[in-house]
């Protein structure tokens, strides 16, 4: 199986996507950490190279772990390739919201290059609602509950569709 989880930055893909995979006992994949791994830093990435060159990275690790199997945590800009819409859009997609007045202790690493401020980030969200919610299957918001409960409500979700050998 392949799980998909999209969202604006700091939503909580990659924390929560964890605990779903590990829910369901399937392997996580997150894009980011794909590159990092790879290439490095985030930022040190769009530092030296740019955002262009960050987005074909992207494109790359975002191939490789639709190619296998599992949970899958997008970084928040990966779905704005139209080829990664396209590739997504025969699976089931989980989209993470969260409300601007939850996000700003999340910010707090300094690890995302395209946010300095809550305004920045709401900015950027306001971009790519639309986007994020045209792509996604099942929509639950991370403002207000715990990691635990959120990845067991998406795992109840991914396990009550039906499997791929009952779809006719
Ligand atoms: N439901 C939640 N409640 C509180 N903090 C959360 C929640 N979900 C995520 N976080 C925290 O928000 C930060 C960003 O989460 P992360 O999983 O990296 O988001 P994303 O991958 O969507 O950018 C992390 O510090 C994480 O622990
Ligand atoms: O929204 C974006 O364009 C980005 C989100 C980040 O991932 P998270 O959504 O996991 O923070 C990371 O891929 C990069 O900083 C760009
Ligand atoms: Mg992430």
């Amino acid at each position: 199986m392949l799980l998909v989880l999209i969202g604006a930055p700091a939503a909580g893909k990659s924390r929560i996507g964890k605990k779903v995979a590990r829910t369901l006992g399937v392997p996580f994949i997150d894009t980011d950490t794909e590159i990092v791994r790879q290439h490095g830093a985030i930022s040190e990435l769009f530092a030296a190279h740019g955002e262009a060159h960050f987005r074909t990275l992207e494109r790359v690790a975002v191939e490789h772990a639709l190619s296998g199997s599992g949970v899958v945590a997008f970084g928040g800009g990966a779905v704005l390739d139209l080829r990664t819409q396209a590739d997504i859009s025969s699976l089931p997609v989980v989209l993470l919201t969260v409300e601007a007045s939850a996000v700003a202790p999340r910010l707090a690493n300094g690890k995302r290059p395209l946010i300095s401020s809550i305004e920045s980030w709401q900015a950027l969200v306001d971009t790519r609602r639309e986007l994020y919610e045209s792509l996604a299957d099942f929509s639950i918001d991370t403002s207000h509950r715990p990691t635990e409960v959120i990845a067991t409500e998406i795992a109840q979700w991914a396990r009550s569709r039906p499997s791929q050998k009952d779809t006719p």
